[in-house]
């Protein structure tokens, strides 16, 4: 009889990732129980496909079981996608004020936030993919500082950046939200 997957080692160095996706498999019909490895993986040069299996891949080696990584990439339109999944090291060297002086000879300051969690099943196997994506755009920098480029990112229809939001506001249309309801119902039929 097939049995849903109900706990899982979540790979990620980072707290904040971590605490929203605890609160967001925590809820809901079929709740996923967390535990997380603080692993310094390697991440390669490529699309956010190659990024996030080539991750993934590697964390199942070194735990020696199943687990979960994620990538998160906020692509610019003006910049065909860019920065894409290198987002954190142009937000550590540019920070807020540099994102919005990236865009400043373009028209457009639509922006799309992309997640991409990956699952495997343990060593060797091919990590499966789940994106989400939300779109919205680039704007100066408001609300709290407190979890990366949050305060400069504003969901179309929203009129707040995710930074503004309350957590349960930005956990229900998140681009990671939006990737964990496919882990989960992916999860939810797995033997
Ligand atoms: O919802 C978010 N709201 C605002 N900022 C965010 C969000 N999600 C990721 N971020 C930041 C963290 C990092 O600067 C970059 C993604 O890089 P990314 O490699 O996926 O994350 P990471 O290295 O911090 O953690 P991990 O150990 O899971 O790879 O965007
Ligand atoms: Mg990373």
């Amino acid at each position: 009889m097939a049995k849903s997957i109900s706990n899982l080692i979540f790979v990620t160095g980072n707290a904040n990732k971590l605490k929203e996706v605890k609160a967001i498999l925590s809820s809901g019909g079929n709740p996923i129980e967390i535990e997380s490895r603080a692993l310094d993986i390697p991440e390669i040069q490529g699309t956010t496909q190659e990024v996030a299996i080539a991750k993934c891949r590697r964390a199942a080696e070194l735990l020696g079981c199943p687990c979960i990584t994620e990538d998160t990439a906020l692509c610019f339109e003006a910049l065909k996608g860019l920065p894409g999944p290198y987002i954190k090291y142009f937000l550590a060297e540019l920070g807020h004020e540099g994102l919005n002086a990236l865009l400043a000879g373009f028209p457009t300051k639509a922006a799309w936030a992309l997640c991409t969690f990956a699952y495997s099943a343990g060593p060797g196997a091919d990590p499966i993919l789940f994106e989400g994506r939300t779109d919205g755009s680039i704007v100066p920098a408001r609300g709290p500082g407190i979890f990366g480029w949050d305060a400069v990112f504003e969901p179309t229809g929203t009129g707040l950046t995710y930074a503004e939001m309350p957590s349960d506001q930005k956990n229900k249309l998140s681009h990671r939200y939006k990737a964990l309801e496919k882990l989960r119902e992916f999860l939810h039929f797995q033997d």
